[in-house]
């Protein structure tokens, strides 16, 4: 069986070896925010930075984590589940940035997945094409605790992930170039109440489910495709803040119900308990 690439004891691309992985990591996109997570924690132990993976290692509140930029697209951020995965990683929670397809749906808003459409590639070279990318509802339920608790403005949605920003988003190309097959996908998309565009929630989530891990996403929206507005840092830090606050929950949970073995969020939990 052909072996996985581990270099001077550490995994190929992100550069981390044994021991250095915390059991919760935040996954955003971009490597420039890794620095805006961990500006929130209370200590940053270890830098490491490769490529397009820049992760840091520390503590939030009290509660070790980590957080590995996936850079842009499927591809890339299988490549950061696969070597965390391998490092004992088990809970995921990306951080992203995303576009809005209702007008409702604010620049400014954050938006947790309660789903996504599986528009890329990576995530079919895991799973067959009717197989669900969905959150594990542990994580749901904590992303969903701390934007209540922090009282920021969020929405729970489903998400459309691509393989591209431009025409995959039936964003005009080069030139106006938009192939037919993409001039209708904002309004086929939103006729299904899909709410919003991005690059990696699908294959994030559908990579967890079929390696058995929590995987969670929540995104800030800095472009409504409706309204046509555009903003780079709306929402972004209010991201940051719930992923992180939704890491000391969700380890609250952990150390109160350790012997769950299927282990389901505040509101399925009153219903086990019930049962
Ligand atoms: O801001 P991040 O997390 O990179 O997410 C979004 O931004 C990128 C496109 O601009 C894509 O990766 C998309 O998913
Ligand atoms: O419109 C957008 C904005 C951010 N990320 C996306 O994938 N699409």
């Amino acid at each position: 069986m052909a072996t996985r690439p581990i270099v001077n004891g550490r995994v190929y691309h992100l550069v981390l070896k044994p021991g250095e992985t915390t059991p919760y990591a935040l996954l955003p996109g971009d490597p420039g925010r890794v620095d805006l997570i961990a500006s929130m924690w209370d200590e940053v132990r270890l830098k490491v930075e490769n490529r397009e993976y820049r992760t840091y290692v520390g503590t939030y509140r009290g509660v070790p984590v980590m957080a590995t930029s996936t850079g842009i697209g499927g591809p890339s951020a299988s490549i950061a589940i696969e070597e965390l995965a391998s490092l004992g990683v088990g809970t995921l929670i990306r951080v992203g940035t995303t576009g809005s397809l209702w007008a409702s749906v604010k620049v400014g808003d954050l938006i947790i997945a309660r789903g996504a459409v599986r528009l890329d590639g990576a995530s079919s070279n895991y799973a067959p094409p009717g197989y669900p990318a969905v959150p594990h509802p542990d994580v749901l339920n904590a992303l969903i605790t701390a934007a209540e608790g922090l009282g920021v403005r969020y929405h729970v949605g489903l998400t459309a992930s691509t393989d591209s920003f431009y025409v995959g988003q039936g964003r005009p190309g080069l030139g106006g170039y938009l192939p037919s097959w993409f001039k209708g996908i904002i309004n086929d998309l939103k006729a299904v109440k899909v709410m919003n565009f991005d690059m990696e929630t699908a294959t994030v989530l559908t990579i967890a489910n079929v390696y058995g891990l929590r995987a969670g996403s929540v995104m800030a929206v800095v472009a409504n495709r409706e309204t046509d507005e555009f903003n780079p840092e709306a929402g972004v830090a209010d991201a940051c803040r719930v992923a992180n606050e939704a890491v000391k929950v969700i380890n609250e949970w952990d150390r109160q119900y350790p012997d769950y073995e299927v282990k389901s969020g505040a509101v399925l939990r009153r219903a086990y308990e019930s049962r």
